[in-house]
């Protein structure tokens, strides 16, 4: 493979957000009405009130071997600098190149990891068997040679002591966010990737926890010349030397791309003294104010000399240093040429048709981590069967959504392989619950095949009409209105004391059908899917 490392390039990225009228429950169908975030409806979002401006002109560079940092306050546009640099987010206007050609989205995704800022793992799964599922999904080894290659990936995370632990979450104990952390990176970087992109890496650890991930992103970039781009919030001291590259944004726009040092000599240069002791890049993040007009200046300043430039340049018919650097940059393209073809031959045969796996062995091992999720649930199996069916399988497909989401967009399998494997793990239940249903039904009450069907229809549609009076104060707003509009009866649920207790309209929280949360949950999703 490719050991050359991966150079990636932005300029001019411009990301503007639309947001939507409300629009009235039954429109949300019509097609014409639909506008996607990244349409752009609107010609001008400057003068546009529903224009929100993320990110203007936004250049960066990230080399191999080497670590960016994005930081800045709240809302500066990291998170979606970072999903754009991953080919996540498609932004109005940008020039990405990936090692001096323009990127490829679909193929990046596939040869790089994105770590999300929120963890999405399996809480049941053990740490070695999360990272082997994730290998057998994205890698066509053998077997062997997949375990070994896990057990180094588990041993340079750091996560040896508790590679037999399960992962757990907020409901399940587990390992501790830290080490979840240091699982999530390796969930991305299993497949060896020569970019890695991590949103937040650090967010909720301590600083010493916080150290010891970005020094271990620090080594993998360092030994595996891996570009690695980062976002942080608020790093310390001993984070900030391990930076090679740091991008300071605020408001959508770059204040400063450079070392450590030369951020504290710009700031230097507007006249801001940090002083000595203090953190260089929160003193920066605290004086973004100062730096941003001195910047305007400056620009203002710049323009000015721009066009004076460009008017003596056409006078005297003379090229800028930067005209002359990009024509010696099309030299070089022309020489690195040929490495590039052999690159690119490798990669071919790496990916081959996108998925390193075959359908069926997609779903083999999907349906393989289902059966173990579901098997490893603390409640009597039997007893959880039952709970399961009828209250649980879309929560659980809810859970794992996000998992699926992040999964699929890069690449790691095929949707229809998830949809076979899931079949294939729900299809007992189902047959248990329609014996269930079916036995005492036919044995006690059913005479014949109409009573049976309106009876079964009846318990259903039951189902369907009392749950909504139950619906949680928290819950989703189109539960909310479908328990107050579509079903009247408010007087039968006080009477239950289903509403709270200070006499306001609000359901309790607690009383909660989950047939309803099952069946209005998956109509959400379908209305959010269609719009
Ligand atoms: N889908 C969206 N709809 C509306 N506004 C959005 C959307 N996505 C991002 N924004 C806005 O864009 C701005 C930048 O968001 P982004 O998440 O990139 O910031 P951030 O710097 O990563 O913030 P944080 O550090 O708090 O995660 C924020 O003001 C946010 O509210």
């Amino acid at each position: 493979m490719n050991r050359k490392g991966c150079d990636i390039e932005a300029t001019g990225i411009n990301y503007t957000i639309y947001t939507q009228k409300p629009q009235p429950p039954f429109k949300i169908f019509n097609k014409d009405q639909q506008v996607t975030q990244h349409q752009q409806p609107f010609p001008d979002p400057d003068t546009n009130p529903r224009a929100r401006r993320v990110l203007r002109e936004v250049s960066c560079h990230a080399k191999p071997w080497e670590v960016l940092a994005i930081v800045g306050p709240s809302g500066a546009g990291k998170s979606s600098l970072l999903e754009i640099l991953a080919g996540k987010l498609t932004p109005q206007t940008a020039s990405i190149y990936v090692n001096q050609k323009p990127m490829d989205k679909s193929r990046f995704k596939k040869t790089s990891g994105y770590v999300t800022q929120k963890d999405t793992l399996f809480p049941l799964l053990t740490v070695e068997e999360t990272l082997v599922f994730t290998a057998k999904l994205r890698l066509n080894l053998p077997s062997l040679e997949l375990r070994s290659r896990v057990k180094s990936l588990i041993k340079e995370l750091g996560l040896t002591h508790v590679a037999n632990a399960r992962v757990g979450d907020d409901r399940v104990r587990g390992i501790s966010g830290g080490e979840r952390r240091r699982v999530s990176i390796g969930v991305a970087v299993v497949h060896d990737p020569e970019v890695v992109i991590l949103d937040e890496p650090t967010s909720g650890l301590d600083s010493n926890c916080a150290f010891q991930i970005i020094d271990m992103i620090k080594t993998m970039a360092e030994t595996r010349g891996k570009t690695v781009i980062l976002s942080i919030h608020q790093p310390g001291f001993r984070i900030i030397k391990l930076f090679n590259s740091i991008l300071l944004l605020a408001n959508g726009t770059v204040l400063h791309q450079g070392t450590v040092d030369e951020l504290n000599l710009s700031l230097r240069l507007i006249g801001l003294e940090p002083p000595l002791h203090v953190n260089i890049v929160e003193f920066a993040i605290d004086s973004i104010e100062s730096i941003q007009q001195q910047k305007n200046q400056k620009s203002s300043n710049l323009e000015q000399d721009i066009i004076t430039a460009s008017t003596n340049r056409i006078t005297q018919g003379k090229f800028t240093l930067q005209q002359l650097f990009q024509q010696s940059k099309v030299i070089d393209l022309d020489h690195d040429h040929e490495d590039n073809k052999d690159q690119e031959q490798e990669q071919d045969q790496m990916i081959t048709d996108g998925f390193a796996n075959s359908r069926f062995f997609e779903a083999v091992i999907l349906t393989h981590r289902f059966w173990k999720n579901i098997s490893r649930t603390k409640e009597l199996f039997a007893y959880r069967t039952l709970q399961m069916l009828v209250s649980e399988a879309l929560p659980v497909f809810l859970q794992e959504r996000e998992i699926l989401m992040k999964e699929t967009s890069c690449g790691s399998y095929r949707v229809s392989s998830y949809a076979i494997a899931n079949g294939l793990v729900y299809l007992p239940f189902l047959l248990i619950l329609a014996v269930l249903f079916a036995t005492p039904l036919y044995c006690a009450l059913v005479p014949n095949f109409i009573v049976g069907n309106s009876v079964i229809s009846g318990v259903i549609g039951s189902f369907f009409l009392f749950s909504g009076y139950f619906v949680s104060k928290q819950g989703k707003c189109l539960e909310y209105l479908f328990g107050k509009c579509l079903v009247s009866g408010e007087d039968v649920l006080r009477e239950q004391g289903g509403y709270e207790d200070d006499g306001s309209d609000a359901p309790k929280g607690d009383l909660k059908v989950p047939f309803f949360e099952f069946f209005w949950t998956f109509v959400v999703l379908i209305i959010e899917k269609s719009a």
